[in-house]
Parts: C-alpha cells; structure tokens; sequence
C-alpha cells in the first residue's frame, strides 16, 4: 500500500542568517531545506534506500518513521554529508550536504559515536564551539540544553540520557537552520524527552527546520507538521498525524463480558457483523473488536450479550503504522488471531 499526502508545513520564516530577508517571500522564494530526489543506496546486496524522494520545507519540522531496518539512518547521513548516494541526490538549502555542513547550516545528533570519552562535558561543548566558530553561543546553548549541572563530568561517567543532552547541545551550537537529529531521545525518561523537545521548539520557533527519525509515534504525532513513512528503503505515507491516520481502516470497540466463556463465544455472538471484522481480542472479560462497522458491533453486543461499558475509539497511531508496515497488528496488542 503506497499512500503520499500532501505535507502540512509549519510557518515560514527566513532562516536567521538570511543576508536580506523579504519578508513578502514565500516559502517557494528559498530553497528547501532538504530536497532529496530519487534517493538509492546500497550495502551489498541490502538496498537499504530504494528511491527515496523527500522534501523538507524551511521551518518544517519533519518525524521520520519505520521499523528497524527502513533505510532512516542511511538517509539521514546523505543528507548530512557522511556518506554518498548510488543514485539520486540530497541538496541542503540548495547546496551539497557537504557545503551545508561546512556553511554550518546543519547541526545533527547521530544515533552513535562522536563523543570523546575522557573529555568531560565542558571540554566537549567549548572544543565544538571553537570547531564551529561559535563561541558566544555557548552560554544560551548550555540553558537551553539543561547541562549545566554536569559540566565538570567526563562524558565516560554519563549516563544514555545525559549523553543524548550533550549532542542535544552540540547540535544547536551555531544555531544551524537544519536540524538532523537521528532517534534523539533514545534512552531518556519521559521527562528529559519533554524538556528535550522544549528545547527544540524553543531554538527552532516555526524558523528552522528539523528532520528526526524515532520509533516513538507518539513523539512523531507531539512535535512534527509532517510524518514520513519510510518501509524497505520507500516512503510508504506522507502527511499530517490525521492524514496518517485516516490511513487506516477500521474503529475499535471494546467492553466487559461478565463471565466471558471464551473467544468463540464472541465470535459466534457477532457472526452477523463478520464481513465488518478486522479483528478481535479477548483478555479475561475484557473484548476488544476491530471493526468497520462498529455501530452494529455495538448493536448486537448491547442487545444480544452480557456486554457492557462500551468504548467506540478511532485506530490509534500504532494500528495504522503496524498495518502500513505490514506487520500483525492484532487488536489492542493481543495477540488473538483475527475473527475472519
Ligand atoms: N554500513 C553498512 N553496511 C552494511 N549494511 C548497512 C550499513 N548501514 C546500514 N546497513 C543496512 O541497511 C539497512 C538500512 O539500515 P538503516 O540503519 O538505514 O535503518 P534504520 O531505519 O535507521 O534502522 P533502525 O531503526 O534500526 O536504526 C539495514 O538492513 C542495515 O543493516
């Protein structure tokens, strides 16, 4: 299933260090900040980006989505500069990755390595920002990032999440108009993921862009304008949460069988209704059925069953992304066979 949706972009600004910002230009007056066209590569025999185009707006913010394995990261680093493509090609602002970077028009958080061990966190900013000829920046980025309290520890001695607030804080050194962050807040507790995305928000303010891939949807559904699916190395879904969403078929109905005796039991009661199921799970009185007709589902449980407390809830973000990617996607996470 192949479905592409018109993007929602977030509003346009011109990028901080515009010589001469028009404040009449349009979004179309600027180059994107990220335009990839017919994207290829390939490891051996793994083609892990299969024609990939992608466009990132200015000031868009942009989740990327797939399961382990989509071709995210691969895609990420050409875009960053770190590795080249068999075919297509990533422009940045309209220039090479390579130009963009050396421009320090991107700063990115990469899923691995880059941070010296016996560097404490203090040395590691002040080094970068040297590097990146940003020195003043230095003193907003540490109150923005929250490290301050850590200044003085090796980065050896961090933990996960302290070290995803050091690159945090490196890749907003310069203030770069593109950020690329690759699963940036792997390994945070909730709250460090939301002071995280504060900062963010708060360094982007609808005038930088921001392209970052996760595997947490929700994440994707709270801080993007666009979600891009990405399965096998395609883009297999482009839009907005809702426009995501409305991707998939179906409605979720559950309730509370008092006594429940058994799967079947269910499955007989609603045999009128079974042309309609996508679906059903039963966990002790607890029934969940997906269906695309929840109104006689809900009908005949009411009328014809013990059945009570009835929900009728939309498909959430994980049902449609499970379907798109082709995986089981059993009702509320049961692994119940489906009732067709
Ligand atoms: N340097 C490499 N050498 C060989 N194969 C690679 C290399 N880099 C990536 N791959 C393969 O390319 C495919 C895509 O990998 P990629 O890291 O881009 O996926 P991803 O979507 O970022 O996955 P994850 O969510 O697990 O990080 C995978 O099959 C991976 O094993």
């Amino acid at each position: 299933m192949t479905q592409h949706m018109p993007g929602g972009p977030g509003a346009l600004k011109p990028p901080g260090h515009s010589p001469t910002p028009d404040p009449r230009a349009g979004r179309s007056a600027q180059p994107p900040a990220v335009e990839v066209t017919g994207l290829v590569k390939t490891f051996g025999t793994v083609r892990a980006v299969d024609g990939i185009d992608l466009r990132v707006a200015p000031g868009e913010v942009v989740a990327f989505l797939g399961p382990n394995g989509a071709g995210k990261s691969t895609t990420l680093d050409i875009i960053l500069g770190f590795s080249a493509p068999d075919a297509g090609a990533a422009r940045v602002f309209g220039l090479s990755p390579d130009q963009a970077a050396r421009g320090l028009r991107t700063g990115a958080i990469l899923q691995e390595g880059g941070l010296l061990p016996d560097y404490t966190v203090g040395q590691t900013i002040r080094s970068v920002a040297a590097m990146r000829g940003a020195r003043h920046d230095v003193p907003a980025v540490l109150e923005l990032s929250g490290i301050s309290p850590i200044l003085g520890r090796k980065v050896a001695k961090c933990s996960g999440g302290e070290r995803q607030r050091l690159r945090l804080a490196l890749a907003l050194l310069g203030n770069p108009d593109l950020m690329v962050l690759d699963e940036p807040t792997a390994g945070m507790d909730v709250t460090a993921r939301r002071s995280f995305w504060a900062a963010i928000r708060e360094r982007a303010a609808g005038s930088k862009s921001v392209l970052f891939a996760t595997h947490y949807l929700q994440e994707a559904a709270d801080f993007a304008d666009r979600i891009v699916i990405i399965h096998h190395g395609r883009i297999i879904a482009s839009g907005s949460v809702d426009d995501v969403r409305a991707l998939g078929e179906g409605t979720i109905v559950t309730a509370t069988w008092p006594g429940m005796p058994g799967a079947a039991a269910l499955d007989e009661a609603l045999a009128e209704a079974r042309a309609s199921l996508q679906g059903v799970a039963v966990r002790g009185e607890h029934i969940e059925v997906r269906t695309t007709a929840p109104d006689d589902v809900a009908r005949i449980l009411l009328t014809r069953t013990p059945a009570h407390h009835l929900g009728i809830t939309a498909l959430s973000l994980d049902d449609v992304f499970a379907d798109l990617v082709e995986e089981p996607a059993p009702v509320g996470g049961s692994a119940a066979p489906p009732a067709r």
